[in-house]
């Protein structure tokens, strides 16, 4: 069987150590669009993100790739129990809380859990958690991730609950969007997913796509920093999570466009194509930022 949910649910898939430095977050930061808007690049707060320094900020979301930024090889998917391959996976959800704001340069170790696998009949959700702690031992942040493995389930298994997030009826707070650049998949790269899905156009069409789509996790940097922009002032420090679920894939050179609305403690959010055929196609669904 290529996925074994007795094998893979529950199974430890280790600990890695890892170190960061300013110059990886200032390289996330551009992955993920910082500076680019208008003006942006002399602005305090898209300096905050892009300028080596004491006034340099960390958006949170850099601590779900971190601990393989530094990766040159495809994600190896080698999971416990699931003989699968990556050409079969996009990014289904992904989410991170962070204990406070994340340092500009250090090391930590990730210990990673798979911890759950649902049977969408045609599509297996397998779902891994994962904390991360300073080498003190206290923990920094903490992620839970789940890949979308087409092909898979069917074996009459769990299929799973969702929680969706209802998105209030009055006008949204923010209404903004981010121009995709062509290249942006090709720099977004650098910071440690080198999935050919992202960037060889055989290797897109293969797996189903007219041609190479954005990385998850690309789409969420760039959503999280467009929110803490538009509704907190641009101060990442105020992130203490970040949640979404990948509904719909984006191609570089379109346009994202986000919308938010404030509520209390938390801002809930939608991302959506702006523009162009695909016009309102969904990119991410179920945005929950948690404000400190
Ligand atoms: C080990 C580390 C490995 C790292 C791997 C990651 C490496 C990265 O480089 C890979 C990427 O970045 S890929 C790019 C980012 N992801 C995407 O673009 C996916 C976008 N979403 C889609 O295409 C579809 O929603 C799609 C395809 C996800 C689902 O669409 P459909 O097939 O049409 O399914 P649908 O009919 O809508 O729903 C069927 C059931 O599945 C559930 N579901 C849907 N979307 C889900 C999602 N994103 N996550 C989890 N579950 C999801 C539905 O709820 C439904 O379940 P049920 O019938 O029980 O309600």
């Amino acid at each position: 069987m290529p996925i074994d949910p007795s094998v893979a649910i529950g199974a430890d898939i280790g600990s890695t150590t890892f170190s960061w430095t300013e110059s990886d977050v200032l390289l996330y930061h551009l992955g993920i669009g910082a500076g680019s808007h208008e003006g942006d690049h002399l602005a305090p707060a898209a300096l905050r993100y892009t300028l080596d320094g004491p006034a340099l900020q960390v958006l949170p979301t850099f601590g779900v790739v971190v601990p393989t930024f530094h990766e040159t090889d495809p994600p190896p998917l080698d999971l416990p129990g699931c003989d699968i391959n990556l050409a079969q996976v996009v990014h289904g959800s992904q989410s991170i809380a962070v204990s406070g704001p994340i340092p500009t340069s250090g090391t930590a170790t990730v210990s990673t859990t798979l911890t759950d696998i649902w049977d969408k009949g045609k599509a297996a959700v397998v779902w891994q958690e994962g904390v991360a702690t300073s080498p003190s031992g206290e923990e920094l942040w903490r992620t839970r991730s789940s890949i979308f493995v087409k092909g898979e389930g069917g074996w009459g298994g769990d299929r799973g609950a969702s929680d969706p997030v209802v998105l209030p009826v009055r006008d949204p707070d923010l209404l903004t969007s981010y121009d995709v650049t062509p290249q942006q998949a090709l720099l977004y790269r650098l910071c440690g997913d080198r999935n050919p899905l992202h960037a060889d156009p055989d290797f897109a069409k293969a797996a189903g796509f007219p041609a190479p789509i954005l990385h998850g996790l690309c789409s969420y940097g760039i959503v999280l920093r467009e929110l803490t922009d538009g509704l907190l002032g641009g101060d990442a420090t105020l992130v203490r999570g970040f949640a979404c679920r990948f509904s719909g894939v984006v191609f570089p050179g379109e346009t994202i466009r986000v919308t938010g609305w404030r509520e209390g403690d938390r801002i809930v959010a939608a991302a959506a194509v702006e523009g162009g055929e695909r016009d309102g196609s969904p990119v991410l669904a179920d945005c929950v930022l948690t404000v400190a």
